[in-house]
């Protein structure tokens, strides 16, 4: 599990390992700059193309100064460096790198105002203005360059974090930000690099590590963490010899109308394909030829017209209610009579989430340790609407923690809110899933890891996990441009496999 941490948090991480480790500021710096020079040497090996470097007076800006240096000494023939005074201050490793950099013959020039800067015609620039120590929106000279920047025909390439984003906090709509076609970020990827906002400002994002003190990174328990496939292979069990298919539990999926059968098809195989012992599809009576030719491993339980289905509670290890359901009465009543008869965590998706945003009552009789997974239009239906994707992340762990629920807040990343205030980010899945049914599909793993009688959390963190490296496996290495849901399901026991030996 890798901390993500605040700015705050990685000052205070910078500064324990300046001061435990011990290594000076200053080589802190060289340290980062010397990672930053290593990718960029092998990604960017045309020495002969010209490269401008722009600094700020911070230590962004003494990165950008110590870098220029050593792509010097790497035989860089051409590179420029601009240095903005937009302010009387400068830190004191930013002044001692402009003091190395003096010792070199690297060009470079000192500009008050933006207007002063003139074009370089260089393909390449360097992002070093501002880092992490952005305080608050670019506005004055810096709006004025960066938004000139932004105009140029270059490939931008920014140090730790563009010029004018802020690593975490709510990114306001219009913000001037210097779009960066690369960062190489230090440590760890800022929070708000894994939300959606980024993909306006940054297209790619690589991570190098410059050595902070992990056990210090830690000990800070930041509520934000990032999930690695070691967290996984630590949770996910091999199955054992000598079970049974009583073994691995009882999951009931709760789903489908007449005309959205496949909702429920899918979730079912989900489950069946995660390893439940027995999955039972609760179904119309008219999507049970479709049900039994789809996967004859599938049992039903068959809602027939407006009478509620008797369903025996205790026969079932976990209920996973919502794909394809609807919105009516009967809906309704299905909900209300799973919240007043299983007492053990539940898995509400889709419309099960569509209900009880309109009957809020509901809200209140959810069992504790259930998993919600809202898409973010689901999730501003249940608890309002958010203008950022961080304030829809606090809204997550205050939601989790008071009502002591788990929220998957699907998404590129998705992320799992705990009622301990954790939010845990995924690490897998692409683009090529974005497509009708996958959610469906997550619904059923995560009601058969449940089943199988997997903590809720651990349910989370590994049903999350698992369906979106699936769906990597199948589309990464073969280029795929869309995996459909059901193919998905069926990779679903090689993948776990991989995960146990
Ligand atoms: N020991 C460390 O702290 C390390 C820091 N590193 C670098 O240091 C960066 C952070 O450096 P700093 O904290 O000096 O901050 P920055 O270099 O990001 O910014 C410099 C200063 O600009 C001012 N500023 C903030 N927002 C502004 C705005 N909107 N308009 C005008 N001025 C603004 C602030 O006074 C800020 O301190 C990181 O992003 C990283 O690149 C790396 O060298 C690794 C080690
Ligand atoms: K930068």
């Amino acid at each position: 599990m890798l901390p993500l941490l605040t700015s705050a948090d990685i000052r205070k991480a910078d500064e324990y390992t300046i001061s435990h480790e011990p290594v000076a500021s200053i080589d802190l710096m060289e340290r980062a700059a010397r990672a930053f020079v290593g990718w960029f040497l092998n990604h960017f090996p045309d020495k002969q193309k010209a490269i401008a470097v722009y600094c700020g007076t911070g230590n962004n800006g003494g990165d950008g100064l110590a870098i220029a240096r050593m792509l010097h000494q790497h035989q860089y023939k051409n590179i420029y460096v601009t240095i903005t005074r937009f302010s009387d201050k400068a830190s004191a490793d930013f002044t001692e790198n402009l003091t190395r950099l003096q010792h070199t013959d690297v060009p470079f020039k000192e500009v008050n105002s933006a207007a002063e800067v003139t074009a370089e015609n260089c393909p390449i620039i360097i992002d070093a203005l501002l880092g992490s120590g952005l305080n608050k929106p670019l506005d004055g000279e810096y709006k004025h360059f960066v938004e000139y920047l932004n105009s140029v025909d270059a490939t931008v390439v920014a140090i730790d974090v563009p010029t004018g984003f802020f690593a975490e906090g709510a990114i306001e709509q219009d913000a001037v930000v210097l779009k960066a076609d690369l960062v190489i970020t230090f440590q760890q990827p800022k929070i708000n690099f894994l939300l959606p906002e980024a993909s306006h400002y940054i297209n790619c994002c690589e991570v190098v590590n410059i050595g902070l003190d992990e056990e210090f990174t830690r000990s800070l328990d930041s509520p934000y963490q990032y999930i690695e496939e070691k967290d996984i292979r630590k949770l996910l069990k091999p199955r054992k010899r000598f079970t049974n298919k009583g073994t691995y539990g009882h999951a009931l999926i709760i789903a489908g109308e007449e005309k959205t059968m496949g909702a429920a098809l899918l979730s079912s195989a989900g489950s069946a394909y995660a390893g439940a012992g027995l999955t039972s599809a609760c179904i119309p009576a008219s999507g049970l030829t479709a049900l039994n030719s789809y996967l004859p491993e599938l049992m039903a339980v068959i809602r027939d017209g407006n009478s509620l289905p008797d369903i025996k509670w205790d026969k079932y290890n976990s209920i996973a209610i919502g794909p394809g359901l609807g919105t009516g009465e009967n809906a309704l009543e299905l909900l209300s009579e799973v919240l007043t008869n299983y007492k053990r965590p539940i898995v509400i998706d889709a419309d099960g989430l569509n209900l009880i945003a309109i009957n809020s009552v509901l809200f209140g009789n959810i069992p504790q340790g259930s998993i919600l997974t809202p898409h973010m239009k689901e999730f501003d239906r249940l608890f309002g609407e958010h203008t950022s994707w961080w304030d829809r992340l606090q809204t997550a762990r205050k939601q989790a923690e008071e009502r002591y629920i788990y929220i998957i807040l699907k998404n590129d990343y998705t992320i799992t809110a705990t009622p301990q205030g954790k939010l845990y980010f995924n690490s897998t899945s692409n683009a090529a899933m974005a497509t009708g049914g996958m959610g469906d599909v997550l619904t059923g793993i995560l009601a058969s890891l449940l089943a199988q009688g997997y903590s809720s959390e651990d349910a989370c963190l590994i049903g999350v996990y698992i369906h979106g490296k699936a769906g990597d496996e199948l589309a990464l290495p073969n280029r795929m441009n869309v995996v459909l849901p059901g193919k998905l399901a069926q990779q679903l026991p090689l993948t776990m496999s991989k995960l146990t030996v």
